[in-house]
């Protein structure tokens, strides 16, 4: 692409860029995006962090890179990347329904602006940007050296539902640009390097990655050098299927998935161990034990003053977190883990083999606490609730089918680690409680038809039962991590 080749960028300070003239448009539109996430809080204000234009001001179409500070009036202060096409209006139809609005003054008058990803010709330049490292004002590019990157493969935007913007280049390779951004290192970027240099093939490793470095820091992170990841590119899975997807499938068509779940048990321990083996571990104790539980108590209440149908059930769930409390840690490990373990975060390969993907976290949590080590329990207890998710958007609901999943899931992650997670109830009962909690919210926030699905499980949780009694009580664990494993039979009695 000449233009990509030739360009020159240029960054204005914040003062210098007049964001006034785009301030309209964009709090008009920023709501309406699925991956804003002040949904339902009123905006007071948007400010300029960083602006840079990534083509030369009078190329057309000109993209815009810019971060930008958006106040809301319950006092949350985030950061949100954009990036802008700027072209003479009227839009090429093919660009019509990207329009974000028409600039009546400032340098961009007679211009249409508009979600710069939707255009193959910008989305390219991002790619040139990756494939040529170096900086543009604030704005860092690197790559990995030795992963090649293909010159001009044909771009195109991830369709779906999505907490970020995804682009496909020629299927060959996959641009995440992350929406909500802070300082210091996203684990999307972070874990899956870790684990590309420790050797583990279950996740796809970053080729080349972009960052912002502020001095200053953006609103509502602290003033910290610290640059913020801002994109990864990594390759594409051609030819894969998300395990939500295959799961739903196979509930449609009456059939197993044992199968799977127990496969997919063992990919999940094949990347803890990876996890544990590339980055600090720590021990349980009681003083940690007790910061997660208060943690998961306070999101809890949290949550109860926003989705009020969870009162009814508060001291019930408060009661998984108190036994947290009690238990004292009991020296459980603590490491680096997914953070937001799902079946629509794992992928089947073309060859049948499990991949995961998206290591950013839940992405309502301050990434400090997404970066810091937890039992990998959290990350078991996010796929049970996921096989409980498929089986009841299933009509009717078929809970043995998620039984025999859960069961199947937790013996593949102990044929390969040597412990089964169901030896850890207390540990177990209390993830999978604050999972559900903050599905609830997630629900309540994107998707209120699916209320239904995280309270159901809400019910389940807050009877005041022995946590042993909820799972199918495990075989012991195989004498070694490659110990022969019999194949899973579903448990006798349904959970739900
Ligand atoms: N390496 C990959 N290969 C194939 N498809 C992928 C890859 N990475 C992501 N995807 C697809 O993109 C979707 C969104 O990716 P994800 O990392 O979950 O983004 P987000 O954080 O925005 O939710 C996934 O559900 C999957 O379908
Ligand atoms: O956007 P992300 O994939 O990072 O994750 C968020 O969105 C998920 C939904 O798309 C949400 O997952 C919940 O719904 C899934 C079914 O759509 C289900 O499989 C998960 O178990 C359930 O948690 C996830 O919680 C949220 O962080």
């Amino acid at each position: 692409m000449s233009e990509a080749a030739s360009a020159r960028s240029r960054h204005s300070s914040p003062a210098a860029v007049p964001l006034g003239p785009l301030e309209p448009m964009l709090r008009a539109w920023l709501p309406r995006q699925r991956w804003f996430a002040g949904k339902g809080r009123a905006i007071t204000r948007l400010r300029l962090v960083s602006a840079v234009e990534l083509l030369p001001p009078g190329s057309t179409p000109g993209l815009l890179h810019l971060l930008v500070g958006v106040d809301c009036a319950d006092g949350t202060a985030d950061c949100y990347q954009l990036l802008l096409g700027v072209r003479p209006a009227p839009l090429p139809p093919g660009l019509a329904p990207a329009l974000i609005g028409h600039a009546e003054r400032g340098p961009y008058a007679g211009h249409a602006v508009y979600e710069g990803l939707g255009d193959p010709r910008l989305a390219a330049l991002l790619l040139e940007r990756l494939r040529a490292p170096g900086s543009h004002g604030p704005l860092r590019f690197d790559r990995d050296p030795d992963a090649p990157i293909p010159a001009d493969p044909a771009p195109r935007p991830l369709s779906g539902e999505q907490t970020n913007s995804s682009l496909i280049y020629g299927d060959s390779h996959i641009l995440k640009v992350f929406r909500r951004v802070w300082p210091g290192t996203n684990p999307d970027l972070e874990l899956p390097r870790a684990l590309a240099s420790a050797g583990c093939a279950r996740v796809p490793a970053p080729v080349a990655w972009y960052e912002a470095e502020l001095p200053a820091g953006p609103p509502g992170g602290h003033r910290t050098a610290e640059p913020l990841t801002l994109g990864v590119l990594q390759p594409y899975l051609r030819g894969s299927e998300d395990g939500w997807q295959l799961a739903l499938r196979r509930l449609a068509a009456g059939a197993d998935f044992t199968a799977e779940a127990h496969a997919l048990g063992r990919a999940t321990a094949e990347v803890h161990s990876a996890l544990a083996a590339a980055l600090p571990t720590v021990a349980l104790g009681p003083a940690q034990a007790a910061r997660l539980a208060a943690g998961m108590t306070a999101r809890l209440a949290a949550t109860v003053r926003e989705v009020p149908a969870l009162q009814p059930f508060e001291d019930g769930l408060r009661g998984a977190f108190d036994a947290l409390a009690a238990s004292r840690g009991a020296g459980v490990p603590a490491q680096r883990i997914h953070g937001d373990l799902h079946l629509g975060q794992t992928l089947r390969t073309a060859d049948g083999s499990w991949a995961l993907i998206d290591f950013e976290g839940e992405p309502a949590r301050p990434l400090a606490d997404r970066r810091r080590p937890e039992p990998a329990v959290r990350d078991i207890a996010g796929m049970l609730r996921s096989f409980d998710y498929a089986a009841r958007s299933h009509r009717p609901f078929a809970p043995a089918w998620a039984d025999a999943c859960r069961a199947a899931f937790c013996e593949g992650y102990a044929r390969t680690t040597g412990r089964d997670p169901r030896e850890d109830p207390v540990l177990l009962r209390a993830y999978e409680t604050d999972k559900a909690v903050y599905e609830a919210r997630y629900e309540s926030r994107h998707r209120p038809d699916w209320l239904h699905v995280p309270m159901a499980a809400i019910r389940r949780l807050a009877e005041r039962e022995r946590p042993a009694r909820r799972m199918p009580h495990p075989s012991p664990p195989p004498p070694g991590s490659a110990a022969p494993h019999p194949h899973p039979k579903p448990p006798r009695r349904p959970l739900a």
